[in-house]
């Protein structure tokens, strides 16, 4: 049995139901609308929610880190409730289920880290021994690596709700991604953005990437015409380092490559949670080489963390 590309049946983009996941599903279906000449009727729009979204009182890590926001959604692509899933690849597991694949990832959005703070205007302005609001074992872990005075508090929640935190005194200052405020049109509550160099990003930071049943040849079709190299590039390099030191969620881990003409720079780092220690490493190649050089930087971290390092139980 052959698989015709159906251009009648709406295309069902599954999404998760905030309002930063619903932004990139419609960035998703426009470029789709754009690439192919489709009208807004040839797709619908469905938001699942997933555990990630029922969760709010619990740091991630403690409940079992990645996969908490994807898990419902893929179950839905296998099921063929949906036909595509729009995902942020940052909180994206580094292999999919069998039968899912992921070759679809749009222009990246700013990958750095937005500083957000009503009257501090970045890290090294932050007085000492300040409370700082953040959730993330990576934003805790590089900040604390800097200003071992800081004190970190659990910070979790939509836009609104952490700057109401910081509005009330909660902490004085707490991260966001840039690539989540300016989707949201939301730049301005960023009172900074806190450079690759004083804070790496997390893998894979600012870029969607859109997953399908590998079998499907009309989503394969449609997302062919979206897909940015670039961000591809980029992407399976950063992942690649991830993949190999993915062994646990307790680990901060952070990775950046970019593009220098045909050449990438892959920075990447461990560290402790508490900041004691950072291992950091680049690596610079051809651009097609992204996922030979993030697996052997990888490998290189890992050879140089004490034994002890992945360990924290
Ligand atoms: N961990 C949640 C998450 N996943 C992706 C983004 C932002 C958008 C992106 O990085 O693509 C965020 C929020 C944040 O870190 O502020």
């Amino acid at each position: 049995m052959t698989q015709m590309p159906d251009t009648r049946t709406p295309l069902r983009i599954g999404t998760r139901g905030s309002a930063l996941a619903l932004a990139q599903a419609h960035e998703t279906r426009d470029r789709l609308m754009a690439a192919h000449g489709l009208p807004a009727e040839a797709f619908v729009i469905v938001p699942i929610k997933t555990t990630g979204d029922r969760v709010q009182d619990r740091a991630l890590s403690e409940i079992g880190g990645k996969g908490l926001f994807t898990r419902e959604i893929e179950d839905a692509l296998l099921s063929g409730e949906i036909d595509i899933a729009v995902h942020s690849m940052k909180d994206m597991p580094v292999a999919q289920p069998g039968g899912l694949l992921i070759d679809c990832y749009l222009p990246r959005e700013d990958v750095r880290d937005a500083f957000v703070s009503p009257h501090v205007d970045g890290i090294a302005d932050l007085p000492q021994g300040a409370v700082v609001g953040s959730s993330s074992l990576r934003r805790r872990a590089q900040l604390l690596s800097r200003r071992p005075d800081l004190h970190l508090v659990e910070f979790r929640g939509n836009v609104q709700t952490r700057l109401r935190k910081l509005a009330d005194g909660v902490a004085v200052a707490s991260f966001l991604a840039m690539a989540g405020l300016s989707r949201l049109g939301m730049v301005h509550v960023a009172r900074s953005a806190v450079s690759p160099e004083d804070m790496l990003p997390a893998v894979a930071q600012g870029c969607i990437g859109v997953e399908r049943r590998a079998a499907d040849a009309r989503a394969a079709m449609l997302l062919s015409a979206i897909n940015h190299a670039d961000s591809t590039l980029r992407v399976v390099a950063e992942r690649a380092f991830l993949a190999r030191l993915d062994g646990s969620c307790q680990t901060p881990i952070a990775g950046l490559a970019e593009l220098q003409g045909d050449r990438l720079r892959l920075r990447g780092e461990i560290l402790r949670p508490d900041g004691t220690e950072v291992i950091a490493g680049e690596r610079v190649g051809p651009a097609s080489d992204g996922a030979a050089m993030g697996d052997d930087l990888a490998a290189e971290l890992r050879t140089r963390a004490p034994a002890d390092f992945f360990d924290w139980s």
